[in-house]
């Protein structure tokens, strides 16, 4: 369809601010973890889709890694399966893992991998198991005894953590043109499957593929501080701070050690940003105001 003048001026304009974002990251990977919560509705889901495509053709690399929570949960109902969290993790029998799997390995993972493509993108869609991307170990869990006088580790069965990574398939797919997109299922060293939340994986990926950037859009719009307003940008000495003082707790406080270990261990700055405001992803790359949290251990830049 043509466009008019102003409109044309208006695009050459936009093409022209976004010209120093495009210098700076071109060939960098940004790893976006897609959350259960934030995949709600048909059109966010579908302008996710198309930021990715975008990023990828303008010269990014980025790689997705997706969760599932409330569909797991969905599943779980339907089939009658009692589910329940300790310390932030799905309790996860050799029952609620096949179901895991079923939902985050086959439906989300070939959903978002059919949005990707429906966008004019090549996604293609792995577990962690496959070519042993994302070996895993079973996670412990501490919680305190009922008189709250000790700590004990307590079983929640299938629940995995990241023991090692192998980059090659995601660097392969990368390399030939692909998007990769991750469901966050690990193995361990017996075959076993492991159900690991998907903060934890995007943060490990983002660490050893020495990502530039580690994007994680939630349901929020960003990290608040104690009266509620969003905090746009910090540093990690000023999120241990509010760590300390318990403004940061709940589901936050796992995706931040993420987005803090990541940031520690050579990723440039982590983002928690808002899933349910249409091209979040975009906005967050290349506009100074963005629309979440920025944390890094740069005060300034891009
Ligand atoms: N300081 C904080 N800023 C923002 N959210 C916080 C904060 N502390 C706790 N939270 C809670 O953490 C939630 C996000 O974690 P979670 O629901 O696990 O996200 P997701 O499902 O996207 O992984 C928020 O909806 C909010 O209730
Ligand atoms: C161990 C554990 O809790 N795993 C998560 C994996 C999915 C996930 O992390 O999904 P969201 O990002 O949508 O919450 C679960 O079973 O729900």
């Amino acid at each position: 369809m043509p466009i008019d003048r102003t409109s044309a001026l208006n695009f050459v304009n936009v093409l022209h601010e976004a010209l120093p974002y495009l210098q700076k990251f071109q060939g960098s990977t940004v790893v976006i973890k897609y959350g259960g919560n934030a995949m709600v509705d048909e059109t966010l889901k579908a302008s996710f889709a198309r930021d990715i495509v975008l990023l990828k053709t303008v010269g990014f690399n980025p790689v997705v890694v997706h969760g599932g929570g409330p569909q797991i949960g969905e599943l779980l109902t339907k089939l009658n399966i009692e589910s329940r969290f300790e310390g932030g993790m799905r309790v996860t029998t050799s029952e609620t893992m096949d179901v895991v799997e079923m939902v985050l390995g086959g439906l989300v993972n070939k959903e978002i991998v059919n949005l990707i493509n429906q966008a004019g993108g090549e996604a293609f869609g792995i577990t962690g198991k496959d070519g042993h991307t994302i070996q895993a170990r079973q996670l412990k869990v501490t919680r305190k005894t009922p008189d709250l006088e000790k700590s004990e580790i307590i079983d929640i069965g299938h629940v995995g953590e990241v023991e090692k990574v192998d980059t090659r398939l995601i660097k392969l797919m990368a390399e030939g043109g692909y998007i990769p997109v991750v469901a966050p299922i690990g193995v361990g060293s017996d075959g076993a499957s492991y159900n690991i939340n998907a903060d934890l994986v995007a943060g490990k990926l983002a660490e050893v593929l020495g990502a530039e950037k580690l994007i994680l859009l939630t349901n929020i719009s960003g990290l608040q501080d104690k009266d509620g307003q969003v905090l746009t940008g910090l540093t990690t000495e000023q999120v241990d701070a509010l760590i300390a003082d318990g403004t940061i707790h709940g589901g936050m406080l796992p995706k931040i050690q993420c987005a803090l270990d990541a940031i520690h261990n050579g990723v440039n700055s982590a983002h928690i940003i808002d899933g349910r405001v249409a091209h979040a992803t975009l906005l967050e790359i290349f506009s100074d105001e963005g629309v979440g949290t920025l944390i890094s251990n740069q005060v300034e830049g891009l």
